[in-house]
């Protein structure tokens, strides 16, 4: 289990470092427009499940969903306290 700074920052690492076979390195390369699709198909998902999966269903989905978030963050160049400035 790791929390959303852990996931943030494992995902920066692995923005520089670029470790082979890494599907955040994937998803970085194929741009901002491929990422936000994923992100739109996880909060689909994530509002599906709420809807008619139950709550552990729903975990999973919102949890891919903060995945892409944060790739969709790296890829727009920001950081997590340009965001949570906005909280
Ligand atoms: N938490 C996640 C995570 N959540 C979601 N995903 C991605 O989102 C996809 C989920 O999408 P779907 O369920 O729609 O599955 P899918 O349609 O079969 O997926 P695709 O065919 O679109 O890849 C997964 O296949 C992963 O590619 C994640 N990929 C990685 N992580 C974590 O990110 C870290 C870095 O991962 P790597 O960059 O792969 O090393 C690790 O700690 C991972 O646990």
């Amino acid at each position: 289990m790791k929390t959303f700074d852990e996931l943030f920052a494992e995902l920066s690492e692995k923005a520089q470092t670029r470790p082979e076979g890494s599907g955040t390195v994937r998803a970085l390369d194929a741009g901002v427009h491929a990422i936000g699709k994923k992100l739109i198909e996880e909060a689909a998902e994530s509002w599906m499940a709420a809807e008619h999966e139950g709550p552990e269903a729903t975990a999973l989905e919102i949890s891919q969903l903060l995945y892409h978030a944060q790739v969709l963050m790296i890829a727009s160049g920001l950081t997590l306290e340009d965001v949570y400035s906005h909280l």
